[in-house]
């Protein structure tokens, strides 16, 4: 069995791989997180994650399958994680009662063979109308800071949902079951 290699510091990511692979090595690849506003948001997800991965390949002493992710939210221009509690604020007074993206590029590379593997999932989220105090709450809450689009549906950020189409784990940073597939299609190993 090849050594699973997540090059991410998000705990969700971690987490989330951790209960399919026992014994995952973590790098924690800090990458300048580029968008260009010309680039459509699976590009960028899609560009972030080859440069995580990238960054994961040079960093790691070991053999095995590198894993890299990148969320963003899309509504209209594409929101990352807020640099402070305005911009939090103002993120989630834009998404209030309307529908956005979430997009999570997904980069796999196996580092004896050099395969490289790039690909995205999409969710769309329909937000609840937010009242500014309700936003404040929410925010006081501290949860937002390290979140695209400045929420987590896996925390109290599930009560500013409305609705879902699409995969949930992908709007919490990594689409399981995209994972499974590009895993099993293209390097015969699989999460279950
Ligand atoms: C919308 C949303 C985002 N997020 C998170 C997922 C991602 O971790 C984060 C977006 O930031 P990313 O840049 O994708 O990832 P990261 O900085 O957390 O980790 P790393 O670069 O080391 O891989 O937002 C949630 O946890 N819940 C949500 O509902």
């Amino acid at each position: 069995m090849k050594k699973i290699i997540l090059a991410s510091k998000s705990p969700r990511r971690i987490e989330m791989l951790s209960k399919y692979f026992k014994d995952i090595k973590v790098y924690s690849s800090e990458v300048q997180e580029i968008v260009n506003p010309n680039d459509k948001p699976q590009t960028t997800v899609m560009k972030i994650a080859f440069e995580k991965a990238s960054a994961g390949l040079k960093l790691c002493d070991e053999h095995g399958i590198i894993i890299a992710a990148d969320t963003i939210v899309y509504m209209d221009e594409v929101m990352g994680k807020p640099n402070n509690i305005e911009e939090g604020f103002q993120m989630l007074k834009d998404l209030s009662g309307k529908k956005h993206s979430v997009f999570t590029g997904i980069c796999i590379i196996d580092t004896i063979s050099n395969k490289k593997v790039v690909d995205f999932e999409k969710t769309e989220v329909v937000f609840n109308e937010l009242s500014d105090n309700e936003i404040l709450k929410y925010l006081d809450l501290g949860e937002y800071i390290d979140k695209a689009g400045s929420y987590g549906i896996q925390g109290y950020g599930e009560l500013l949902v409305k609705k879902i189409d699409g995969c949930y784990n992908n709007v919490k940073g990594l689409p399981l079951s995209k994972l499974n597939y590009l895993l099993k299609k293209h390097f015969s190993l699989e999460l279950l």
